[in-house]
């Protein structure tokens, strides 16, 4: 067997995986289409371009092919073939693409030649980039932000998800991980030489470092989720009195009529959520019940969860009818909107003055407020704009290098925690040692040392579990069960 794809054993691997099957899939989109491109990946995807009438003599170079059915000779497609010769592949096994004609025979016919061939069968969800990983491809980090860019909506998310796969996650992740393991290195060399007076000096410089890192780890979580949210997208709610107009703006904003709109008030009980793209970040809109006092149970049920969704969202539309506010101060005008609404805490509010074109000839919205017309149109761009402004300051920044899943946050939350334990009691060693009269900026004491290391191990861990360097195997599921087939 061509030892080439000999894949490397991982600790804890068994003998089995490493004889690992062949496997296929249509990678490329289902349904119609002008190009659709199978992919094969194993020791075997050789020998089944082989079968089928293409050739692999020549790595990484497109050639025409009339594929055969090995089974009855039958002309499956003359489609555009590669071969990628492992370990420079996708995967790091061989690999084979046949880029055919998109319809739905051609397809089938291929794909149903291919299971019949020996050691070939249809790949799970995710199983290509398990591969990439298990051959040192990439890492979780990497696999996620592939996922994440397979899922991308919006340019915004797009940049997230293509920076996350480019590395920049795995080189910040990876850079901490190193060095904690250079700390805890001098830190085992500290207890393995406690008696000496190097000890102390072994260890003295840990501190500071230390408390750099977790600095910097701080810092990366104080981010509001901005990356997280940038991932999941943001909500945006309607809130006002019934007949403020919210089912109006929404349906204009959206350019749909996903929502009733009536002249009686109280129309809208059941929250009305549509998907849109505000310059470019995903944005959940959410009509909502008008808010008022009600014996009606429904209408009170809507409100209820109108205040709630209203609770739970990144940033609140508040609707005051443009002909109610008239001549009213901005004191007045916000006065009216906490009435209404309750209390500031909650969501970020952007305050409208809608039905503007209600208003008497001449009238200016209060100072901070926007004037809105969903019959007119008047005024929607301006909405638009804030409510990118506001998500433009909620979302990360084009470059920087953001959390971007609460797997992330969780770990280096643990990481954070070993380090400060750690911090604290070298921070009462070193009291003692000033106490006692000591110059060492940190004198180890006995029993402290072998706790305090285990406290970097749990660090090192921490970080070492986001980029699937421990607890591989039950992380593996988790990380790649959200791919789609062929990936
Ligand atoms: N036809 C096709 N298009 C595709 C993919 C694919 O698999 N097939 N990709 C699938 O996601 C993406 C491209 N990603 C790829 C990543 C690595 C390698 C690869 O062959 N890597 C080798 C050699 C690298 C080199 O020569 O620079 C390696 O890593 O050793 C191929 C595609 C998007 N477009
Ligand atoms: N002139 C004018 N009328 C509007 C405008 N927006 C909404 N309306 C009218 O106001 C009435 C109420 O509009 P809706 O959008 O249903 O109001 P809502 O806030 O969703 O009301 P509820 O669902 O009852 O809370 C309807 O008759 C709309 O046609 C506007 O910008 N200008
Ligand atoms: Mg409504």
């Amino acid at each position: 067997m061509d030892q080439r794809q000999a894949a490397p054993v991982r600790p804890g691997q068994t003998e089995l995986e490493t004889a690992p099957d062949t496997i296929f899939a249509l990678s490329s989109g289902a349904g119609r289409a002008g190009v659709a491109v199978v992919r094969l990946s194993g020791p075997a995807a050789g020998d089944a371009l082989r079968a089928l009438g293409g050739r692999t003599d020549a790595p990484r170079l497109a050639r025409l092919v009339s594929l055969r059915d090995p089974a009855d000779g039958a002309p499956l497609d003359r489609a555009l073939v590669l071969w990628f010769p492992g370990p420079k592949s996708f995967t790091g096994e061989d690999v084979v693409e046949l880029h055919l004609h998109g319809g739905p025979a051609v397809v089938e016919g291929a794909l149903t030649a291919l299971a019949a061939l020996p050691g070939l069968r249809p790949a799970e969800a995710g199983e290509f980039s398990r591969r990439a990983f298990d051959h040192g491809k990439m890492d979780f980090t990497h696999a996620e932000g592939l996922a994440d860019l397979i899922a991308a909506e919006t340019p915004a998310q797009r940049r997230q998800a293509l920076a996350q796969m480019d590395g920049c996650l795995s080189r910040l992740y990876e850079g901490w991980r190193a060095e904690l393991v250079r700390c805890l290195a001098h830190m085992e060399a500290a207890i393995d030489f406690a008696d000496e007076a190097d000890a102390a000096h072994a260890g003295a410089d840990l501190v500071p470092r230390l408390t750099a890192l977790r600095d910097a780890m701080a810092a990366h979580l104080a981010d509001s989720r901005r990356g997280e949210r940038l991932r999941d997208g943001f909500t945006v709610v309607l809130l006002g009195a019934p007949n403020a107009g919210k089912s109006s703006l929404l349906n204009a904003l959206s350019r749909s009529d996903a929502a009733i709109v009536s002249e009686i008030a109280g129309t809208t009980r059941d929250m009305v959520r549509v998907r849109m793209n505000i310059a470019g970040f995903p944005v959940t809109l959410v009509d909502t019940a008008g808010l008022r006092e009600s014996d009606d149970v429904i209408e009170r049920e809507g409100v209820r969860r109108a205040r709630a969704a209203a609770a739970a969202a990144d940033l609140a539309l508040v609707l005051v009818p443009a002909d109610t506010l008239g001549d009213i101060s901005e004191t007045e005008a916000d006065a009216r909107v906490a009435a209404l609404v309750g209390a500031t805490d909650g969501p970020a509010r952007v305050r409208l003055a809608s039905k503007a074109d209600l208003a008497a000839a001449g009238w200016g919205p209060p100072t901070g407020w926007l004037a809105v017309s969903a019959a007119t149109g008047a005024g929607l761009d301006g909405v638009s704009e804030r409510l990118a402004d506001a998500l433009g300051a909620a979302a990360p920044p084009a470059q920087g290098t953001v959390l971007t899943r609460a797997r992330h946050r969780r770990a280096v939350e643990d990481s954070l925690a070993a380090l400060d334990r750690f911090l604290a009691v070298a921070a009462a060693a070193g009291d003692g040692a000033r106490d006692g009269g000591g110059d060492d900026p940190w004198t180890p004491v006995d029993g402290d040392l072998v706790l305090q290391a285990e406290d970097l191990r749990l660090a090192v861990r921490g970080i070492g579990r986001i980029l699937g360097r421990v607890d591989v195997e039950e992380l593996l599921d988790v990380v790649f069960a959200d791919f789609c087939i062929g990936k």
